[in-house]
């Protein structure tokens, strides 16, 4: 009997997991031991010709329906956003069909209840999709790492980023120019906010953040900034010091193991590190764990076929869970760690100061993270007279404290401007 699956959105995703399960039916049948065969597809609108080379008949606008009919046995849910994609994997699930989605959003504002409503139902909830795209990411932390400590995890989820901020290194563009660049690419969409605002990466880091520390994370628990106020002169200074500068997804357990950080936002990362050396649009991400040490994984992050290629893995894996007569239930948070707010965090800075070359401004500067209790790790002075630049780089700190350094020295007389601040991350051990 052919393992029936349910189809629901056929856009850049899902017409190619169509074309994909077409064109590799004999050997996905021969992986599976049993034919896969499309039950029917849920779309917006039947009425446009569709070049899938399917029947018509199995197209549908009643989505609901088509995930509650008997005869299916797996859905793969390729609409993306909160609704109606919640409330069609629910009832998926309780009606007994495993699920395949792609949808970060959704599994970061919900994903306890939709895990829970698998669990209950005995069914399974794969979506290696939904995290840096066709890298096989989420199952070697979920089943390959389980029997590791995981201390950190640090990765470039967002390909449209990273292409921006790869165009800012290597030709000095500006933010706004870059950008246009990668829309004109076809890689940042007309409306890029939530790509460069961090949402995208933010909601891949609390799916990284559970599946690493087996404990509940949503997305309102991840700190978030884009990398919209990146300028050339942030690209520049991370430059002078041997540094790109990166939105990363950062995941890591507090020193005394109880709590663990989630945060989004741009860093300068030396060269030297293999993060570094992501260009364009890729994906990487980078696990410290304690007995394996570290790891990376690099690949597409997005696009049709690559994320379809994640999909039908998932539905494989089902496949075969089905065929054993099991499923797998998905990290059972059994940690349930705080999540410490970003202030709590300890991270460095990387400050540049415009000020003037005279006598006592760097004793000034130097007080002002006396009194924060940070200690600063490096000093440099470029250029002199009226146009000198003092560049500090912390030891670790709070990021509270060291962010109140910073407003503290926007406050001094002999400090024009700040020109650059930015976190800064290498390797932790
Ligand atoms: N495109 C990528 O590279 C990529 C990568 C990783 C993950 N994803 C995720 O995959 C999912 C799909 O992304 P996409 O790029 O294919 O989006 P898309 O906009 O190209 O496709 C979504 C499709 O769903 C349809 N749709 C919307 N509401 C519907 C409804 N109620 N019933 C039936 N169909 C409906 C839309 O008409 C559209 O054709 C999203 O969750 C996205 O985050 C995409
Ligand atoms: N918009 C995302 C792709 C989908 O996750 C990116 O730029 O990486
Ligand atoms: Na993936």
């Amino acid at each position: 009997m052919a393992l029936k699956v349910a189809l629901l959105g056929c856009g850049v995703v899902g017409s190619e997991v169509v074309r994909l399960m077409n064109e590799q039916s004999t050997e996905l049948a021969a992986r599976i031991g049993t034919p896969l065969e499309i039950g029917g597809i849920a779309v917006r609108r039947t009425g446009r010709v569709r070049d899938t080379g399917l029947d018509p008949e199995l197209f549908t606008t009643d989505a609901m329906s088509l995930v509650t009919r008997p005869d299916i046995d797996l859905v793969v849910e390729v609409i993306g956003g909160i609704e109606p994609a919640r409330s069609l994997i629910l009832a998926a699930v309780k009606a007994g069909k495993s699920v395949v989605t792609a949808n970060k959003a959704l599994l970061a504002e919900d994903g306890e209840v939709i895990h829970d409503a698998a669990r209950d139902a005995g069914v399974d909830i794969y979506y290696e999709a939904s995290v840096a795209g066709a890298i096989p990411l989420l199952r070697p932390l979920r089943d390959s790492l389980a029997g590791d400590r995981i201390n950190r995890v640090l990765g470039i989820v967002n390909g449209t980023t990273n292409y921006i901020l790869d165009r800012m290194d290597a030709l000095g563009a500006g933010f706004a120019e870059s950008l246009e660049e990668a829309q004109a690419l076809g890689y940042a969409e007309s409306d890029p906010t939530a790509d460069v605002e961090g949402f995208d990466a933010a909601a891949k880091a609390a799916i990284l953040a559970r599946l690493a520390f087996h404990t509940p994370v949503t997305a309102a628990d991840v700190h978030r900034e884009g990398i919209t106020e990146v300028t050339a002169g942030d690209i520049v200074s991370a430059q002078a010091m041997g540094c790109v500068v990166k939105l990363l997804a950062i995941c890591q357990r507090s020193e005394d193991g109880a709590s663990v950080g989630v945060r989004v936002h741009p860093v300068m990362l030396p060269r030297e590190h293999p993060l570094a050396n992501v260009k364009e649009a890729y994906n990487a991400v980078f696990v410290e764990a304690e007995s394996a040490g570290r790891l990376m994984f690099y690949g597409a992050g997005a696009g049709g076929s690559p994320t379809a290629s994640a999909v039908l893995g998932d539905v494989v894996a089902i496949a075969r869970n089905r065929r054993a007569g099991t499923f797998a239930a998905d990290g059972d948070d059994d940690s349930v760690l705080a999540v410490h707010p970003m202030g709590e965090t300890v991270t460095r800075y990387h400050v540049a100061l415009d000020v003037a070359d005279r006598p006592g401004v760097l004793a000034a500067v130097a007080e002002v993270y006396a009194a924060n209790g940070v200690s600063i790790k490096n000093v440099r002075q470029e250029g002199h007279g009226e146009d000198a630049q003092l560049v500090l780089v912390s030891h670790q700190a709070p990021d509270a404290a060291l962010a109140r350094t910073v407003e503290q020295l926007r406050t001094l007389d002999m400090v024009r401007a700040v020109a650059s601040v930015m976190r800064v991350e290498a390797f932790q051990h």
